[in-house]
């Protein structure tokens, strides 16, 4: 989101993988089945975050100078079971930080054991892992490194633990199954973590959400901006997967009707939560309604039912889900007890009304309003049913006279006559997707149609869009832009405005319909006299390339940046995330150079090369850099012909000149430019320096 920003600089040293803010120290344990990736997991986890790991398994054998299988045939299991129940004590009392430690997976096997782990959970964090069964029984049944159990197969150990597992854990995590090249036992190759990123990047979300750096929450009324979430009906979630980018389009948030699910298997639903993420960014709502709200979940009938409620709340909590909707009608006891314990977790308090029996000017509405309040609910959702046209009216004045109660509300009517509440609603309005089985209330409209509606009632004006530059008639913005709007049921546009002199660009700028612009060459930096603010990136960088009109002004950003360091962020493996002997290669010294310098150095990259056609140019930028933080080492690297001067190779190689030459038909405004590079920049390890 733009907003005028202070001009400190920013800070360096975020870790590449995991985002900067409140990085809470304590270790976390991983637990879970034989198998499932604790090692691998610990591995990445530990190197990404630049953590020490401690793999318990391994320890055991140091210690014993023998390999767990043969102990375990020479003295057998109870043996080893206090052995390695001494290792794990010792390992989590003297590791309380900083420490990445996979456990073995009998861990659980002893209560003490276990009664460790819930002890640890309270100052650290212990994960349960999960990985497909199948996958990792057949894991099991190819390696021959695992003493036989005596008693059980591997099955039967498996169901037996799950449920230890699930008991000591303070979350779960998903490590899909992905391809991965054969390693010897217990190590992790560089070529294994990086087709591992796919795990890295479902564990990093995760942990990102559970200490606060990013708990990917939709932001409430961003400037005018409506919010919505789309209701997935489906009895198995994996249905959405192959239509997932047209059913999100327009929507902050998914909400998973737990009810409607085939199964409320607590792994079964560990996998479904997973799976959603692993393919969508978007934040997930966790909700569930029974029969008599108009779900599939069984009405509450007795202490037992309620129990079972409970539980399957407090997984929904232990899965990392960003919301969960919990009814009034939901037993005191549970909603206060997940309120108590809702970490990062957002709690929608809910109230349905299928009959419209409260109306809205009355004083039972306001009751059940503060009621949600009052039971700790961090947002209040109304739902009732219009009788009358002039119920939506009623509802708006409603939603008028607790605005400033603090607690924000989303409030719709059910039922045709209440369509229009859902479009007038602005935040988190649910809306349907005609690709989806059914639509999961009555009255529930599209994204597409509620855009529409909103635009034809006036509420959704009309706003031009622009890319600002010259000689860019090749240009896919147009295209991009303008299929997003038709798309999303939108009714604004996007242009070219190809011109070589700035203050062509006053006009638009000043228009009332100006929606916002792209920017790029010659503009990016005389374009600045023009706005009211810029960013701190662009105070850095000394380049525009978005323009965004917000109240008071025109705001100017660059995103370049961003989409930089997001890229580099996607390739890094943890085998060569970014270190202090990082080094990192720049072709060119230009605007997009000096995107690429600042995102560098916002990823923790200090030690920098840059090779430029005109020298001079590249060591005026080098000094400039250099002396906005003294930790940065950017040098001149003359010619592309010979190795870095000093050892590893780059791990990364910026280009940040044109491919090809740039004409405006007439003139040539840059040149194609051919620079071969040294083989020795190309090191086959990808810069680990071996
Ligand atoms: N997400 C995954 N996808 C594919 N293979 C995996 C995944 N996680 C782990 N593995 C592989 O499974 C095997 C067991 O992993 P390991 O980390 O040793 O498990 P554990 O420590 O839980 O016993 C290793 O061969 C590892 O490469
Ligand atoms: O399941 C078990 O009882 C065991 C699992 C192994 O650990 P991993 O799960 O780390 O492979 C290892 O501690 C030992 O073979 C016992």
């Amino acid at each position: 989101m733009l907003s005028p920003e202070s001009s400190k600089p920013p800070s360096r040293g975020e870790p590449a993988t995991y985002g900067q803010g409140s990085l809470r120290k304590a270790s976390i344990v991983l637990i879970g089945m034989r198998g499932v990736g604790k090692t691998t997991l610990a591995t990445i986890a530990g190197k990404a975050l630049g953590w020490g790991i401690i793999d318990i398994d391994a320890l055991f054998e140091k210690r014993e100078k023998q390999s767990i299988a043969a102990y375990v045939d020479e003295r057998g299991w109870d043996a080893f079971r206090k052995v390695e129940s001494e290792i794990f004590e010792e390992t989590l009392r003297e590791n309380p930080t900083g420490k990445v430690i996979a456990c073995g997976g009998g861990v659980v096997e002893l209560e003490r054991n276990r009664t460790r782990l819930k002890a640890f959970r309270e100052q650290g964090l212990v994960i349960h892992v999960l990985r497909e069964k199948n996958a990792v029984l057949k894991y099991l049944r190819e390696s021959t490194h695992f003493p036989p159990y005596f008693h059980e197969s591997s099955v039967e150990a498996w169901d037996r633990r799950e449920i230890l597992f699930r008991e000591c854990c303070s979350f779960e995590f998903v490590s899909f199954t992905v391809p991965v090249p054969p390693a010897p036992v217990d190590t992790v190759t560089p070529d294994q973590t990086l087709a591992l990123k796919p795990v890295e990047s479902d564990f990093f979300r995760l942990l990102r959400f559970i200490h606060g750096v990013d708990t990917n929450k939709v932001v409430l009324y961003p400037r005018g901006h409506r919010s919505y979430f789309l209701a997935l009906t489906f009895d198995d979630v994996r249905s959405a997967i192959p239509i997932i980018d047209d059913i999100s389009m327009g929507i902050d948030l998914w909400e998973l009707r737990v009810d409607l699910l085939k199964s409320y298997d607590p792994t079964f639903l560990a996998f479904q939560i997973a799976a959603l993420r692993h393919h969508s960014s978007l934040p997930i709502l966790f909700t569930v309604r029974t029969l008599r709200q108009g779900g599939k979940y069984p009405d509450l009938t007795d202490q037992a039912s309620s129990g079972a409620l409970a539980a399957l709340l407090h997984h929904a909590l232990r899965l990392g889900v960003e919301y969960i909707d919990l009814e009034l009608s939901f037993p005191k006891d549970v909603f206060l007890d997940l309120v108590a314990h809702k970490g990062n977790t957002t709690i929608i308090g809910s109230h349905h009304d299928w009959k419209g029996s409260i109306s809205w000017t009355g004083l039972e509405i306001r009751q059940i309003y503060d009621r949600i309040v009052r039971r700790g609910a961090d947002i209040v959702k109304i739902v009732n049913t219009a009788k009358s046209f002039e119920d939506n009216m009623n509802l708006r004045k409603f939603a008028a006279s607790v605005e400033r109660n603090g607690t924000p509300l989303l409030a719709i009517n059910m039922g045709s006559e209440g369509k229009i509440s859902r479009v007038l609603n602005p935040i988190l309005s649910p809306v349907s997707h005609p690709l989806l089985p059914n639509p999961s209330a009555p009255g529930q409209i599209s994204f597409f149609e509620s855009q529409t509606i909103l635009h034809l009632t006036g509420l959704l004006v009309p706003k031009k869009y622009y890319l600002f530059g010259s000689a860019i008639a090749h240009s896919m913005s147009p295209t991009l832009h303008n299929t997003a709007f038709s798309t999303l049921g939108l009714p604004h546009t996007y242009e070219l405005k190809d011109t070589q002199n700035v203050d062509d660009l006053a006009e638009v700028l000043k228009s009332a319909s100006f929606g916002g612009a792209s920017v790029t060459i010659p503009h990016k930096r005389t374009i600045m006299p023009f706005l009211n603010h810029v960013s701190r990136h662009v105070r850095v960088i000394g380049a525009v390339n978005t323009i965004v009109p917000i109240p008071g002004g025109l705001s100017g950003d660059n995103t370049d940046w961003r989409a930089i360091k997001t890229c580099l962020l996607r390739s890094l493996s943890p085998a060569n995330a970014v270190t202090s002997s990082t080094t990192a290669l720049v072709l060119g010294a230009g605007g997009m150079a000096r995107a690429t310098l600042y995102a560098l150095h916002r990823i923790g990259v200090i030690n920098i090369f840059i090779h430029n056609r005109t020298r001079e140019k590249a060591q005026l930028l080098a000094d400039e850099f250099n002396k906005l933080d003294p930790l940065l080492k950017i040098s001149v690297l003359d010619s592309m012909s010979v190795p870095l001067p000093i050892q590893p190779p780059p791990t990364m190689i910026l280009s940040t000149i044109p491919a090809t030459a740039i004409t405006d038909g007439t003139e040539t405004l840059t040149e194609e430019i051919d620079v071969g590079l040294c083989p020795e920049h190309l090191s086959p390890a990808g810069g680990r320096g071996s």
